[in-house]
C-alpha cells in the first residue's frame, strides 16, 4: 500500500484528470460514495448524523457522502461552513447535484449555528479540510474544531482529520480528534508520525479508482503488509541443508550484560538461521552455553569484562550482527572498524555498536556488502547530531537522506518502524504494539533480522519481513496469551513459531 505526500496525491489526481480523462467531479463521486459505504459499517439507521462541509474539495466529498447516505435511508443533516459563493469547482458541481435530488443544507453563521445543528447528533462527519490545509486554523475553523472535539459524538473524518497536514515537518496547532478516519485512496505521511497519527483514531483507506501505476517513481514508499511477506519470504527448499539457511555470527555481550546477546542468538536461530556462532567474552559463553545450546562460540580477548579485540574471528559468515550488550568503551570503535573492513557479508549494527559507529560513518560507503543500522530514535538522533523531537518531526526525510549519504540500510525503530534502503525506498510497519516497549525487544529484532538477511531474498525484503515477523508476533501474543504489560522480549522468541504457523502456512 503506497503512502503519499500532498504533492504526490495532487500529481496523481492531476494525471488521472488530464491524461486519463477521469475528471475531478468523477473522482469526487467515487471518493464520496466509497467513503459513504465505509461509513455505513460504523453507523446505523437510528443514528443522527451531521456532516460538516468545508470550502475545498474535502467539503465537496461531504456533499456526495450526504446524498449517498440520504438515498440509503440514513438521518443526515449538512452544515456548510463557507458562504454559498465560496463553494466552487467540483464541490459546487456536487452541491448542485445534491440540491437537484431535493436535499437541503444549513449555512454556518456563527458558533451558535454549530451548537444548534449538532444538538442531538451522535455522529459527526468531518469534511471540513483535507490535504489542502495550510498553516494554523483560521476563523471560523479555529472555533469549530475545539467545539467538535468536546462533543460527545462519534467523529469520522474524511481523508484526514481536519487541521492535520498530510506531510511531515509541518507544525499545526489544533485539529479534529477523530474516532475513525476514512482515507481517500492512499494514506498520507502524517498517518505514520508519532505526533499526528493519534488524531486519526483508527483508519482505513478506500479505493476511488486511481490506477496504482500513476505513482510509479524511482523511490517507493509504502506500508509493508502480510501480502508482501507472503510474496517475498522464500519457502524452504526440500533438499537444502543447514549451510543453505545461513551461517551467522553475533558479536556482542559483556560480563555486565549477558542477556542481550543471548536473546539475539536465540531469536536468530528461531527465525531460521542454519548455523550460529557467538563471539563474546569468556564469562558470557558459560552463561550462553546453557540457554543457546544450538550455537558455537568464540572466546574473544577482553578487558574489564568487555570485548577488547576481534582477533581470532575468521570472517567466513553469511551475515554478522554486532553491538548488542557490548557496552560503550573506547575500543568499541576499533572493533567495529575491523569488522566492517573484514566481513564480506551483510553487517547489522545495533545498540552499543551504533555509538561506536559515528566516527567511522564516512568510510562505510566504501563497503561492497550491505551495512544495516537498527537504531531507536535516540541512537538515530545521536548519529545525525539532532535532537530526538526534531528527528521525529521528519523521520522519513532524515532516514532517506542518511541512508543515501552513507549507502546504508536504516531500520528506525518505533511505533511505526521505518525501513529505508540506500536508494531511498521506504517501508512503514504497522504491526507491533506497546508491549514491545521493553528492554530486550531490540535484541530479539536484531536476531530475527540477521536470520532473514541470510535467506534467499533481497536485503530490503529481509529487513521488512523480519520487522513484520517481530511486530506480528507481539500482536498475536497480546491477542492471545499475554497483555501489553507482561509481554517479555523472550516471549517473542518462543512466540515466533506461532506467527510462522498461523500467518505463513496458509
Ligand atoms: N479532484 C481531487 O483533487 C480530489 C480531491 N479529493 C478531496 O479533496 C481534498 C483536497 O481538496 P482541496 O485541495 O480543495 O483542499 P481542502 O483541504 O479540501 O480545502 C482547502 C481549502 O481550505 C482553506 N484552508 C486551507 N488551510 C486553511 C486553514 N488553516 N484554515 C482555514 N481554512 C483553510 C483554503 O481556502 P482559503 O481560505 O485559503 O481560500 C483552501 O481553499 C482531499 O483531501 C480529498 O478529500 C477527493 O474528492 C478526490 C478527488
Ligand atoms: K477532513
Amino acid at each position: 500500500m503506497h503512502i503519499v505526500t500532498a504533492k504526490e496525491m495532487y500529481d496523481t489526481d492531476r494525471y488521472a484528470m488530464e491524461e486519463m480523462g477521469l475528471q475531478g467531479h468523477m473522482l469526487m463521486e467515487n471518493a464520496g460514495r466509497a467513503v459513504a459505504t465505509e461509513i455505513e459499517k460504523h453507523v446505523s439507521l437510528k443514528d443522527q448524523i451531521l456532516i460538516l462541509v468545508g470550502k475545498g474539495n474535502n467539503g465537496g466529498d461531504g456533499f456526495v457522502i450526504a446524498r449517498t447516505l440520504l438515498q440509503r435511508g440514513y438521518s443526515v443533516e449538512v452544515l456548510q461552513i463557507p458562504n454559498d459563493e465560496d463553494i466552487q469547482g467540483d464541490a459546487l458541481t456536487h452541491r448542485k447535484i445534491y440540491e437537484a435530488f431535493g436535499y437541503g443544507y444549513h449555512t454556518f453563521e456563527d458558533l451558535n449555528s454549530l451548537i444548534t445543528f449538532s444538538s442531538g447528533k451522535n455522529v459527526i462527519i468531518d469534511a471540513l479540510l483535507g490535504i489542502g490545509v495550510k498553516g494554523p486554523l483560521r476563523s471560523p475553523y479555529d472555533e469549530i474544531v475545539p467545539y467538535v472535539n468536546q462533543l460527545d459524538a462519534k467523529v469520522i473524518s474524511v481523508d484526514l482529520p481536519s487541521g492535520i497536514p498530510a506531510d511531515e515537518g509541518i507544525s499545526f496547532e489544533e485539529a479534529i480528534q477523530s474516532n475513525f478516519t476514512i482515507v481517500i485512496q492512499y494514506p498520507k505521511v502524517s498517518a505514520f508520525l508519532q505526533h499526528t497519527a493519534p488524531f486519526y483514531g483508527e483508519w482505513k483507506a478506500v479505493d476511488i479508482g486511481l490506477p496504482d501505476h500513476l505513482l510509479g517513481k524511482p523511490e517507493s514508499c509504502g506500508v509493508w503488509t502480510k501480502e508482501d511477506v507472503v510474496a517475498s519470504l522464500p519457502e524452504r527448499e526440500p533438499f537444502s541443508h543447514k549451510g543453505s539457511h545461513g551461517k551467522g555470527l553475533v558479536i556482542g555481550g559483556a560480563l555486565q550484560m549477558p542477556g542481550s546477546v543471548t536473546m539475539t542468538s536465540r531469536a536468530a536461530l528461531r527465525a531460521g538461521a542454519g548455523l550460529l556462532t557467538v563471539a563474546t567474552v569468556k564469562d558470557v559463553i558459560s552463561i550462553l552455553a546453557s540457554s543457546v545450546t544450538e550455537a558455537t562460540f568464540i572466546a574473544l580477548e577482553e578487558q574489564a569484562g568487555k570485548i577488547n579485540s576481534v582477533d581470532g574471528i575468521e570472517f567466513s559468515y553469511d551475515g554478522v550482527a554486532i553491538g548488542m550488550g557490548m557496552g560503550r568503551h573506547p575500543e568499541g570503535e576499533e572493533l567495529l572498524r575491523e569488522v566492517l573492513k573484514q566481513a564480506e557479508s551483510p553487517v547489522l549494527i545495533d545498540a552499543d555498536g551504533l555509538y561506536a559507529l559515528k566516527a567511522y560513518l564516512p568510510h562505510v560507503t566504501s563497503r561492497s556488502s550491505p551495512t544495516i543500522l537498527t537504531p531507536h530514535p535516540g541512537e538515530m538522533a545521536h548519529l545525525l547530531g539532532v535532537e530526538v523531537p526534531e528527528l521525529l518531526e521528519k523521520p522519513f526525510q532524515y532516514s532517506r537522506q542518511f541512508a543515501s549519504r552513507y549507502g546504508v540500510y536504516v531500520v528506525l525503530k518505533g511505533a511505526f518502524t521505518l525501513v529505508t534502503t540506500p536508494k531511498g525506498n521506504q517501508w512503514v510497519h504497522t504491526t507491533g504494539n506497546v508491549g514491545l516497549a521493553k528492554g530486550g525487544s531490540g535484541d530479539v529484532l536484531a536476531g530475527m533480522l540477521l536470520a532473514m538477511t541470510m535467506q534467499p531474498q533481497s536485503i530490503e525484503e529481509a529487513l521488512n519481513n523480519g520487522v513484520w515477523l517481530h511486530g506480528s508476533t507481539a500482536d498475536l501474543l497480546t491477542e492471545d496469551t499475554h497483555s501489553t504489560y507482561d509481554l517479555l522480549a523472550t516471549d517473542l522468541i518462543d512466540g515466533l513459531s506461532k506467527t510462522y504457523r498461523t500467518h505463513l502456512s496458509e
